[in-house]
């Protein structure tokens, strides 16, 4: 894909693959239509609802930053890519390389090349996996249009009208923070502010997290007279562990390769409290990821079987019904966590059939991702130009 011609039009705006939420409307009765609306109760920055045609420009974007390996909760974003194709939107997914490094070398330099081939692999192949048509799916990488004459000069004008304490707070949740950090930082939400300019794109797609540079594109874009889009938000999904499930946290997440017996230990592992539905990772994974991908293969329903125990499985259409059983304690966590992973399992199969039939993508596999060895080694030697480095502490043979 790097000979590929650049798309014209793009969707860009990250799908925060611990995201969820109800986004948007399709109006079933109204095909043309597609409402987008911010179901966000905290009153957030983006217009409350807006409608575009559909078959003109209704254009979404998808980001994401080529870090970590993607994992299982990148099946919440994909599913909603697929909604959105499934109503007509053209849909772009940024893979955004640049801002993989821009972010403290997170992605390091010499690896984003393959991680960006990784991820598109990874993500196509999820998208696959649950029947979507693709037409309209467009994947663009940053750097194809971020060093373009046009797009750098606006970067040095957007740098002369904000302020470093704007840039700091916008880019705050999002970009590492540390002390003597790389200038870099500081110009991520200033390239990511532009992008959803150059990309086209009728409105960014992003999680939560992404909220103050969603604000931020409302308030700077305007100063150098580019046109405003909208910003969808979705709440995040907890991680196996409750918290944020992270790209770099191997304990928090099921990383899309791994074998079933270790997707049913992990999840095993998982927190679930008896009774407590709020803050659960597994009934949350189970709301936003089985049961709409069960709804697109045509049968919306979680199965539980409890052939051990001699009994009938149960079997359920809605969250609702999932959450009161649970809270009752008929749905017991170890009946849950067994449920999951058979589901996720079945679910993750397509992935890596795709994967053991690529030889491409297990070539990338090694180079985007090196032992954990050569990578830590990497991360030390950042060289004495890096900007955290103290003057001579690192050898200079990662410094060029
Ligand atoms: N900020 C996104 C990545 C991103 C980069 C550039 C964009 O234009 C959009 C999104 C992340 O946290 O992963």
């Amino acid at each position: 894909w790097d000979t590929e011609p650049l798309p014209t039009t793009c969707f860009i705006g990250k799908i925060c693959p611990w995201s969820y939420g109800q986004i948007y409307t399709i109006y079933e009765n109204q095909p043309n239509l597609v409402t987008l609306r911010n179901y966000y109760e905290g009153g957030l920055t983006f217009e409350a609802s807006q409608t575009v045609g559909r078959d003109k420009d209704c254009e979404d974007d998808h980001r994401t930053a080529p870090t970590g390996r993607p994992h299982c909760g990148y099946f919440v974003p994909a599913l909603k890519i697929t909604q959105l194709l499934a109503a007509g939107c053209d849909v772009v997914v940024l893979l955004a390389d640049i801002h993989g490094f821009l972010d403290n070398l997170k992605a390091p330099i010499e690896l984003v090349e393959y991680r960006v081939k990784f991820y598109r692999l990874a993500i196509s192949a999820i998208l696959e996996s649950v029947g979507v048509p693709t037409e309209r799916l467009q994947f663009v990488l940053g750097s194809s249009f971020q060093k373009s004459p046009e797009y750098v000069m606006d970067v040095y004008r957007l740098c002369s009208l904000v302020s470093e304490h704007e840039a700091k707070k916008a880019g705050a949740e999002i970009v590492k923070q540390s002390d003597n950090a790389p200038l870099s930082g500081l110009l991520y939400p200033i390239l990511q502010v532009l992008d959803e300019q150059y990309l086209n794109v009728d409105a960014q797609f992003g999680g939560l997290d992404q909220r103050t540079l969603f604000t931020a594109a409302k308030d700077w874009l305007p100063k150098v007279g580019c046109r405003q889009c909208a910003h969808l938000i979705n709440p995040m999904v907890p991680g196996l562990h409750g918290g944020k499930m992270s790209s770099s946290d191997e304990d928090s997440k099921i990383d899309l390769l791994d074998p079933p017996e270790v997707v049913t230990r992990k999840i095993r592992k998982a927190e679930a409290a008896p009774r407590i539905t709020e803050g659960n990772g597994i009934l949350a994974f189970t709301e936003f990821v089985l049961l709409s991908a069960a709804a697109l293969n045509g049968r919306r329903e979680f199965r539980v079987q409890r052939d051990r125990d001699g009994l009938e499985p149960l079997v359920y259409t809605s969250i609702n019904q999932v959450h009161d059983v649970y809270r009752n304690d008929v749905l017991t966590p170890q009946l849950l966590k067994n449920a999951v992973a058979k589901a996720l399992i079945e679910l993750m199969e397509p992935i890596q059939a795709a994967y053991q039939a690529s030889s491409e993508w297990k070539e990338i596999t090694l180079k985007a991702y090196p032992s954990v060895q050569r990578k830590e080694k990497k991360i030390k030697d950042k060289g004495s130009r890096y900007p955290g480095s103290k003057g001579g502490e690192s050898n200079s043979s990662g410094s060029r």
